[in-house]
């Protein structure tokens, strides 16, 4: 997969069938505009995904955006599901303030070389969001594209969304953010030293800070499955700050249930599959870890069902 943060320029000769949009998580509903421009892929026709590098909202107001994917993670699952080129444009003044049509010529149609659009029934673009479907498909047959409005995704009756997602996510809602992915919840980072007192209590756990980009679900424990070097571990983990212990950074800590290894240095994948309970502030160690010997047999019976 080409990925550039620039207008990709598509050589002569080399057309391509095109989705546009934020993207945040790709979850289902993105799956299936990008299963669509995949479809369309030939020797001479690539699938690409127009998207921007920050958050048009958080960018407009100022914000410290935080994602459900951070930029690698998109560019390694857009990979996965077959896109050739995943372009992340800047969001200028420039594009922003840019007529519909303008957007068309230049981009889609000088750069891309589009013969084809999967788009949502709600997608905006340009100057004042003018910008819809239905002028795409206007403007498809000036220019010779076509245009498709691909349904959106349905969990039930609530299309699926990034804000739909978000506001599970909120709620610690691990089951239906990952029903609604279509994938499991993780972060990702590198295995650091911790103050080592987890081994001390018979709980070594392996911490690594999140990116700061990266969206987590609430303080608290949950049920997870690590990737730490290509093997799979089960375990339980604490997002937050250990107010027993008064840590001064948020981190993702996991005790896998099944290995007694050095993995200091190495990088791990959390994946979260269920909310057990929020972080609390214990009198004692000795009352953590009580606590912690519930948690780990609550950890173990979920994945013995
Ligand atoms: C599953 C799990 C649950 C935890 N729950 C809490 C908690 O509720 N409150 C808290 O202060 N720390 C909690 N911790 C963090 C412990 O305080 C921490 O693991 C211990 O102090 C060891 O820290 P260290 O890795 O820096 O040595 C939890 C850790 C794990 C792995
Ligand atoms: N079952 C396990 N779960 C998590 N980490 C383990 C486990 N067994 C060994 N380890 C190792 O022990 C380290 C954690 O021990 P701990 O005493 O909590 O130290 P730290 O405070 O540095 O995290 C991990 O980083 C890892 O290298």
């Amino acid at each position: 997969m080409i990925y550039t943060t620039e207008i990709p320029h598509l050589e002569q000769g080399v057309r391509s069938a095109v989705t546009l949009g934020k993207f945040d998580g790709l979850h289902r509903g993105h799956q299936k505009l990008i299963h669509c421009i995949s479809e369309k892929r030939r020797e001479d026709c690539r699938a690409v995904v127009f998207t921007f590098d920050v958050s048009p909202r958080s960018y407009i107001l100022k914000v410290p955006p935080k994602f459900l994917l951070t930029y690698e993670e998109r560019r390694e699952l857009a990979e996965e599901r077959g896109v050739d080129i995943l372009a992340e444009c800047p969001f200028t003044e420039e594009l922003m303030h840019m007529e519909p049509e303008q957007f068309v010529k230049e981009y889609l149609v000088e750069r891309l070389h589009a013969e084809y659009l999967a788009v949502g029934p709600d997608f905006r673009f340009g100057h004042k969001r003018e910008g819809n479907p239905q002028m795409l498909q206007k403007l498809g047959k000036e220019y010779g594209f076509t245009v498709e409005i691909v349904e959106k995704e349905k969990d039930g009756s609530r299309d699926i969304s990034s804000t739909y997602i978000r506001e599970e996510l909120e709620k610690g809602n691990m089951e239906k953010v990952n029903g609604l992915l279509g994938y499991t919840y993780f972060t990702r980072g590198e295995i650091v030293h911790g103050r080592q007192l987890g081994r001390t209590i018979g709980v070594p756990t392996a911490n690594l800070i999140p990116p700061e980009i990266k969206k987590l679900p609430p303080n608290g424990v949950y049920i997870t499955k690590s990737l730490i070097n290509g093997k799979i571990y089960e375990g339980i983990t604490n997002v937050g700050y250990k107010p027993t212990v008064r840590e001064n950074f948020l981190g993702v800590e996991t005790y896998l249930f099944c290995c007694n290894e050095n993995l200091y240095g190495q990088e791990a994948e959390v994946r979260f599959y269920q909310y057990l309970r929020p972080e609390k502030k214990f009198d004692s160690l000795e009352d953590l870890k009580k606590q912690l010997n519930q948690d780990v047999e609550t950890g173990r019976a979920f994945f013995q069902k």
